[in-house]
């Protein structure tokens, strides 16, 4: 064969399920930018059409011929051009996960996924049929017969077939039966949710199997908080037997991110030695570019006006707070102040126009103003220390600032109480009950500025805080979102350092000098979470080592005395309050507000972990830690 040269392009694209029209509407501009660069193949995500998390109603019939129908309308889009693109088929009683390939007009044929995605926050069995290896069948729409199955194409001479996201992740892989046929080129459609660090094993992914199966290999992954909970990093890389030929930047606000490169196909192709990994990933910047962009699309595709927070000056609150601030400072960063206006969706032509027109300084901090509204509500319990944090952070960033307190509320509901029962509610008594009203008499306030406001009332929990049920259900666990319910607090804590540091955020100085304290107990008995709990940094390790590793309780409990962690009497105590705490509170992780998948695994009955609401509280497995 002679030398063949293609432009490649992948294009992330920032889809929403059902939003026919957001979909269609992005597909429709990447196949025209691709057009205007002479693109000869574009790859798009997996089920970019519908969406990915479009979950049971993938098992609608309607929802399979709806989806049909638009792929005849993008079709009519692909002039001179080869398009691929994630869409779902039904036949018979199966429904598949397949790519389609629409080659100048026509639809060439359907690629079915062969392994689906079921660990983790992926349930894809539930939905979709396995395609078998080496398969390829026919089927009929509306007159029209279609190939589908394990199908080799070709471009200019060039064969080129496909791996579906998972397909890639596993050992026997399409590509292992791929090579011997003579496939140049493989193309990879996917919706790989995003976790930290994540990009690396992708990136392996991609670039080895390029060295392997000495090929070309196209990836371009979904983009933005599509559903609500999982967020894509819209990563398209091309890399070339064993060479990366382009990445591009992750997790931007773009609605279409399109990537290209030309690649030559010939037939004694130079295979690298050697791979260029990337260098160590800085998780403290993926996370706050995550996680602004999750608020964002949340924010937009919800069509909320703005967050409301409960802010404490504490870690968690403040997180939330700076989150918010760094979400308008990169949005207007990389879509420009008219674009982000119009794109929050929430601002009239007038409004655009005064923030076009104020010093570019002012802006990001007057959006902030417009968007994000706090209220610290103090007790008798609260510190000086924790007012100046949130009063201080709130006016660095621009935010509305209210402050007041509850303390007539909470003794409003206490002496009502005691006159019902008839007695005194003391602290040695009544300790919980008395922490959990502090906490409750907070929501009904702050949920009547969500509101008035139109906004998102911003939860402010986190891992380690949902491990142990740390928290007041109907209190501070009150809100419409929660953003940080995947990250522990032990990383919390370092990321607030860093983003004071690295980012700038100079209201931070307040909280990074605290102790992590509910303020609930009177303030002469110094509450702090760890000494309710244990270190934030044992109870992480027990955390994770019991369900990310799957370890048991008394695994558990060697592991610790193993690495020195901690005495025997200190591990045993530990262990035994973790998986008590833990069991006891899944009704309170089932009822958390909706929250992001941040880090490679989170503790989301909904999405991750599941876990009985009654069980045994391995009563049996904490009795033998010893044994
Ligand atoms: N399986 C189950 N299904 C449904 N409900 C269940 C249940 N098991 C217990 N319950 C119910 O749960 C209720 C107790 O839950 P809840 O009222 O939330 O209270 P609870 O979990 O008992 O206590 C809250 C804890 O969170 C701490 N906290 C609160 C607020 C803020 C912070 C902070 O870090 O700032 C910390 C506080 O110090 C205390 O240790 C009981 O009424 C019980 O009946
Ligand atoms: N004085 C307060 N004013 C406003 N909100 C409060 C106050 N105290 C607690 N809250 C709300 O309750 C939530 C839970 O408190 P918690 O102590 O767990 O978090 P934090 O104060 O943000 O961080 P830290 O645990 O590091 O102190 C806070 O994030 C905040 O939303
Ligand atoms: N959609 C998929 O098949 C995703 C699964 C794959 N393991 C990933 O996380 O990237």
């Amino acid at each position: 064969m002679e030398e063949t040269k293609l432009i490649l392009a992948g294009a992330a694209l920032n889809q929403t399920p059902l939003d026919w029209e957001n979909n269609l509407l992005n597909i429709k501009n990447a196949i025209t930018e691709a057009i205007t660069h002479n693109v000869d193949i574009l790859l798009l995500p997996e089920l970019c059409i519908t969406g990915y998390g479009c979950e049971d109603l993938f098992l609608h019939p309607w929802l399979a011929d709806e989806t049909f129908g638009k792929l005849l309308q993008v079709k009519e889009w692909c002039e001179g051009i080869t398009v691929c693109l994630g869409v779902h088929l039904l036949l018979g009683r199966d429904v598949y996960n397949t790519a389609c390939v629409i080659r100048n007009k026509e639809i060439v044929g359907f690629t079915a996924k062969q392994f689906l995605a079921r660990d983790g926050v992926h349930y894809e069995p539930r939905w979709f049929t396995p395609w078998p290896a080496n398969e390829v069948q026919e089927f009929e729409v509306l007159g029209q017969r279609y190939p589908i199955g394990d199908i080799i194409y070709e471009e200019q001479g060039v064969k080129f077939a496909f791996e579906i996201c998972e397909d890639a992740w596993r050992p026997n892989r399409p590509a292992e039966r791929h090579l011997p046929k003579g496939v140049q080129l493989i193309l990879n459609p996917s919706a790989s949710h995003f976790a930290l660090s994540k990009t690396d094993v992708r990136h392996r992914l991609v670039v080895e199997a390029s060295q392997k199966y000495r090929c070309a290999y196209l990836y371009a992954n979904l983009l933005g908080n599509e559903a609500g909970s999982m967020i894509y990093d819209g990563e398209v890389l091309i890399a070339q037997n064993g060479k990366l030929i382009r990445r591009n930047e992750l997790l931007s606000f773009k609605d279409v991110d399109l990537e290209l490169a030309e690649v030559c196909f010939g037939d004694n192709p130079t295979i690298a030695e050697t791979i260029e990994y990337l260098p160590p990933i800085d998780e403290n910047r993926e996370l706050i570019a995550a996680l602004s962009l999750a608020l964002f699309d949340y924010m937009r595709k919800s069509r909320s006006r703005g967050f409301v927070l409960s802010l404490s000056g504490g870690a968690d609150s403040s997180l939330c707070a700076v989150a918010v601030a760094e979400m308008v400072r990169r949005g207007v960063e990389q879509l420009g102040v008219l674009g982000f206006v119009a794109k929050a969706r929430m601002f009239g032509l007038k409004d655009a126009a005064y923030f076009d027109m104020i010093p570019e300084e002012q802006v990001v901090r007057e959006l902030v103003g417009r968007l994000l509204t706090c209220a610290y509500q103090g007790t008798v319990n609260s510190s000086d220390d924790t007012f100046t944090s949130a009063r201080e952070l709130a006016e660095s960033i621009g935010a509305v600032f209210h402050a007041w307190t509850i303390d007539d509320e909470v003794r409003g509901y206490i002496s009502k109480i005691e006159d019902a029962i008839d007695r005194t509610l003391t602290w040695e008594k009544d300790d919980v009950t008395l922490q959990n009203i502090q906490a409750r008499v907070r929501a009904p306030g702050i949920w009547m500025l969500a509101n008035i406001n139109n906004a998102l009332l911003l939860a402010t929990s986190n891992r380690s805080e949902a491990a142990v049920g740390y928290a007041t259900m109907d209190g501070d666990t009150a809100g419409s979102i929660s953003p940080i319910a995947g990250i522990d607090k032990a990383f919390i804590r370092q990321f607030l350092i860093w983003m004071q540091r690295e980012l700038g955020y100079e209201g931070l100085q307040y909280v990074n000098s605290l102790q992590p304290t509910a303020e609930l107990r009177p303030s002469s008995e110094a509450q702090t979470d760890e000494k309710d709990l244990m270190p934030y940094e044992i109870l992480n390790k027990i955390e994770r080592l019991a369900f990310y590793d799957r370890l048991s309780p008394k695994q558990v409990y060697e592991q610790l005395l193993a690495d020195g962690t901690a005495s025997e009497d200190v591990a045993e105590a530990y262990v035994e309050k973790f998986y008590t705490l833990w069991t006891r509170n899944q009704w309170k992780r089932e009822r958390y507000a909706p929250s992001f998948h941040l880090d490679d695994y989170n503790l989301n009955p909904r999405s991750w972990l599941r876990f009985p609401i009654l069980s045994g509280g391995f009563r049996d497995e904490l009795l033998s830690l010893r044994d």
